[in-house]
């Protein structure tokens, strides 16, 4: 991933004139943090919460969170840029191993980390996996036992002692990501945590995601939606191609984009599943992820979607490379 590098951030305002405000309070704070935990933790809703405006794709189903995506905290004091990685979990195959390895670099490079464990599930191997990983890091760690609104106060209680004793917290907060609760004192206690620094983003700046991993994953939430669980790990998406129509100056309608997008999945049989009985499936995969990517470039979108077949995507290092991973 690309952080700003030593020289935009020390360079001072006449670097990024135009960009960011050219003057800031002493006392600004700006930095980097990462939420971690295991698939379906609430890292991703808890994001959308703490910037307040929806960035990340959330999905009831585990790992749709590929690529990393950020979102940018923006406040009088300071700017907190999110880093939302994929689950840690243990690797299976070389993708695994490779969003491992993007995980590990993550970690190194932030100024705090938020572990998420979900209060409404035990603490199991998975979290003492990570809390293990964690413990190898120098980076502080915020525990956040997400989803607090859906158990009773013994129970949270009960939880938070759970992660007490797993491992060696810079603090523990619980949060309802969902009904806002302790949201705002998460925030404080991640701002406490950033270096003194110039902001690092202009202001009003949500996410500096590249469009096309955007898309990609709005076609792929698309895709999953209603499919059998095994798909997650076996469909991959890429975009190919943008293409803007001409059109006349004078015409005030929005811009008219052709949009080729490429879904690889590993066997026939997937491509079968993905498509539907006379391409039906497909075609609701391309209207429901086209709103998504209308609202996303404020323009109109024609989608053009094509299903292929890669076998063993996942373990081949060139098409990994080619996939994006
Ligand atoms: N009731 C309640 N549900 C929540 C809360 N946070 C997340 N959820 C739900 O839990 C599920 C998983 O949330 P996500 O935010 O997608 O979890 P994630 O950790 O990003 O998942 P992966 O992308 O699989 O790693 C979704 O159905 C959310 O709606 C919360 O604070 N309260």
């Amino acid at each position: 991933m690309t952080f700003p590098s030593d020289d935009e951030l020390t360079a001072g305002p006449n670097a990024l004139e135009g960009l960011v405000r050219p003057d800031w309070p002493e006392d600004f704070r700006a930095g980097f943090a990462c939420l971690v935990g295991r698939p379906n933790a609430g890292k991703s809703t808890l994001t959308n919460a703490l910037v307040g405006q929806k960035v990340a794709i959330t999905s009831g189903r585990p790992q749709t969170t590929r690529h990393t995506i950020r979102g940018i905290v923006h406040r009088e004091d300071g700017q907190l840029v999110l880093v939302d990685t994929p689950g840690l979990h243990r690797p299976r195959t070389l993708l695994g191993q490779r969003l491992n390895d993007l995980v590990r670099e993550t970690l190194g490079e932030v100024d705090v980390i938020v572990f998420c464990l979900p209060a409404d599930e035990k603490i199991g191997p998975g979290d003492r996996f990570i809390a293990r990983e964690l413990g190898q890091q120098h980076t502080p760690v915020v525990a956040v036992a997400t989803k607090a609104d859906l158990v009773s106060r013994e129970r949270l209680a009960e939880h938070l002692l759970e992660i007490d004793q797993l491992g060696s917290w810079a603090d523990i907060v619980p949060v309802s990501a969902v009904a806002g609760d302790q949201v705002d004192v998460l925030t404080d206690v991640l701002f406490a945590r950033l270096p003194l620094s110039p902001p690092l983003y202009p202001d009003g700046e949500l996410t500096d995601e590249p469009e096309n991993v955007m898309i990609a994953e709005l076609v792929r939430e698309a895709a999953l939606e209603g499919v059998r669980d095994e798909l997650p790990h076996s469909l991959a998406v890429v975009v190919e191609e943008i293409n803007e129509r001409p059109r006349d100056d004078d015409d005030p309608r929005p811009p008219m984009l052709d949009v080729h997008v490429n879904l690889y999945v590993e066997r026939p049989s997937q491509k079968a599943i993905v498509i539907g009985k006379g391409g039906a499936r497909l075609r609701d995969v391309g209207t429901r992820a086209r709103k998504g990517i209308e609202a996303l470039l404020g323009a109109r979108v024609y989608l053009d979607l094509h299903v292929r077949v890669a076998k063993d995507w996942q373990r081949d290092p060139k098409l990994l490379q080619r996939l994006g991973f």
